[in-house]
């Protein structure tokens, strides 16, 4: 189903803060903080779930009351009116208990995914790049799962577990110290064996996620380029890629089952052990009149009544390695920095204020890894409010890091960048971000209808705001065209509309925010030469409110630019007029001359000419 821009926000603002919760390094403590404020309806649910346990036991006694009235020929009637109501009331006792447990499992994994996913669309830029998307989903989806039946079930097993154990190990005591003694020196075989097991069972399910993820982001990979791989006919080589990662998390499921099975075992031979060896030396204390027959009885039952608790402890704390395992998981992603959360429900992503906002990059160093070389090397420019800047240079050259720059998706390593006169890091995040529309060089269309996606930019938006934003940019035809108008679906990333209209939404949902600044990446690149005319001429019109910078390899969309910037090699090359670079500079001069445009033909061409042709038609330059 696609995801709603309402529901994106609420994703984004997720009530639960994402800072706060599970800070800690320990995955129990953090299971435990997943309990928060669940704590009360978890007591009560184990609570309810132990009455109704014990009510059952009470069952054989009822009944035998029951036949005993019918030896004597008494009213049967009041013992049958006790049995069938405790009959319902230990089955109305254990579901609600049951109930209260699941639900607070629900309530877990609920929390545990609202806390990731707040987290995770807060992410810097820098770390979401180092992950895989389809793994971060699987963490989102399967780890948090894992939780469900770890945090209560194992939990409350745990708690009511060690609570009988420690009152049979009590009335042991009473019964026989040394017998005792006997029990505890087996019994630790146990603790031994858990202790070994415990570690590798975490392990082969924190294995087991890996892989889980990593098939996560094998199909990620092929469902994101779907008809690459069709085209390219790598079906067979792709399934052997999710099938490798299937079969480790198999391998790594087998191994966990394996750990569990010698645990669980373990446990049941080493009581099977402490019995004969209780057996053994009461016996002998029998015969020698230490012990009495009915003590060494009573002794031997209370061993029957451990080995339950026992079992279901040992099978408590392995489950609850698969909870740790899990969080493990959850929590490599919730140590990851974050940006500052200043977006709030409801918050406007529009411009707090009007008029277009100058820039200046000052001698500005970045780099993306502090290994790899600077991408840009003392960068620096201005751009004066309201005018149009351009740039262009060779691929690679670091004009989209420009951008990112701009937006803060990335910090950079020295220098100064100025938005509106104020140092860049004197903004709010969101305040910066909403007076910025940036139109990125690829996938600007998301799932959902192409009203979700326009809105996406302002959620506040009026109707004729949206047609507005439609016309300008040269979407009305298609709108009419669409069997449901705005409300036509458009497909994962916008599959279901060519290149040029998935580009014209995202410029209408550009053109929406009314920014004060405007980026446009390679924005009209794949446009017809009559829709990349107009909306040069659009996107010309908007100077009264907005500052725009675009990039561009195609010449005929920079040549009306107020100012050309040439970056080359991370640094500026040159910056003037179109016609000032041709005399100017020799990189701009090579890259007229290698886009099919003479000197000679570029120079009968400029801004004066393009405002003027304003008849529909080839875009002069195109004709070249
Ligand atoms: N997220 C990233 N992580 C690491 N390196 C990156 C990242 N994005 C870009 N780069 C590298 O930074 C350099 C500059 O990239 P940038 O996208 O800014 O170039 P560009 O001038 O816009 O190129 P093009 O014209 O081809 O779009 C390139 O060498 C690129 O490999």
């Amino acid at each position: 189903m696609p995801v709603s821009t309402e529901g994106l926000e609420a994703m984004i603002v997720a009530g639960a803060d994402p800072e706060a919760g599970v800070p800690a390094d320990r995955p129990w403590r953090a299971l435990l903080g997943y309990t928060k404020g669940l704590r009360r309806v978890l007591v009560l649910g184990g609570t309810l779930s132990l009455v109704g346990g014990a009510a059952g036991l009470a069952q054989p006694l009822a009944a035998a009351a029951v036949i005993d009235s019918l030896g004597e020929h008494r009213s049967v009637w009041t013992a049958v009116v006790l049995l069938t109501g405790l009959v319902m009331g230990a089955g109305v006792i254990s579901a609600l208990g049951y109930y209260l447990l699941e639900r607070t499992a629900e309530s877990v994994v609920l929390a545990a995914r609202r806390q990731l996913v707040g987290r995770i669309l807060r992410l810097r830029m820098r770390e979401v790049d180092e992950f895989a998307p389809g793994d971060l989903m699987s963490r989102v989806t399967a780890d948090t799962t894992l939780l469900r039946q770890v945090t209560t079930q194992s939990l409350v097993q745990l708690a009511t577990n060690s609570l009988m154990l420690v009152g049979t190990i009590v009335l042991m005591a009473v019964v026989d110290l040394p017998l005792l003694g006997v029990t505890a020196a087996v019994v630790a075989v146990i603790g031994v064996i858990a202790a070994v097991m415990m570690p590798r069972i975490r392990q082969a399910t924190l294995r087991a996620q890996e892989a889980v993820g990593a098939m996560g982001s094998a199909l990620e990979r092929v469902l994101g380029a779907f008809r690459t791989v069709k085209a390219a006919g790598a079906e067979t080589h792709e399934y052997d890629a999710i099938d490798t990662t299937a079969r480790a998390a198999w391998k790594q499921g087998v191994l966990e089952a394996k750990w569990q099975a010698i645990a669980g075992t373990s446990t049941g031979l080493s009581l099977q052990v402490a019995f004969l060896a209780v057996l053994g030396v009461g016996g002998a204390r029998v015969a020698s009149g230490g012990l009495r027959v009915a003590e060494l009885i009573a002794f031997l039952l209370y061993l029957f009544y451990l080995a339950e608790p026992l079992s279901e402890l040992v099978q408590a704390i392995s489950q609850l390695q698969v909870g740790a395992a899990a969080v493990a998981r959850i929590q490599q992603v919730d140590r990851l920095p974050i940006e500052p959360a200043e977006q709030r429900r409801g918050a406007s992503t529009r411009p707090a204020q009007p008029g277009p906002a100058a820039i200046r990059f000052d001698r500005v160093w970045f780099g993306y890894q502090e290994t790899d070389p600077a991408v840009h090397r003392n960068l620096s420019f201005q751009v004066p409010a309201g005018s149009t800047a351009a740039f262009v240079g060779p691929s690679g050259a670091g004009k989209s890091t420009i951008f990112a720059l701009l937006e803060r998706f990335f910090e950079p390593n020295s220098g100064k960048i100025e938005v509106g006169g104020r140092a860049i890091d004197d903004w709010k995040l969101r305040r910066l971000r909403a007076m910025i529309s940036y139109v990125e060089q690829d996938a600007p269309v998301l799932s959902g209808s192409l009203l979700d996606n326009l809105l996406l930019a302002d959620q506040s938006a009026s109707q004729e705001q949206v047609d507005d934003a439609v016309r300008r940019a040269r979407l009305t035809s298609l709108v009419e065209r669409l069997p449901a108008g705005l409300d036509t679906m458009v497909g994962h990333r916008g599959t279901r509309l060519s290149g040029g209209e998935r580009q014209r939404v995202a410029i209408a949902r550009a053109f929406l925010r009314r920014p004060r600044i405007l980026l446009m990446d390679e924005a009209t690149a794949n446009l017809d030469a009559i829709n990349e005319r107009f909306l040069i001429e659009a996107i010309d019109n908007l100077r009264e409110t907005t500052t725009v910078l675009t990039i561009a390899h195609r010449l005929s969309t920079v040549v009306a630019a107020d100012q050309i910037i040439v970056v080359n090699n991370g640094t500026v090359d040159a910056a003037g007029t179109h016609q000032d670079l041709l005399a100017s500079s020799e990189l701009y001069r090579t890259l007229a001359q290698t886009q099919l445009l003479t000197a000679e033909s570029l120079a009968g061409s400029g801004p004066q000419q393009t405002k003027q042709n304003n008849e529909p038609g080839p875009h002069p330059h195109r004709m070249l």
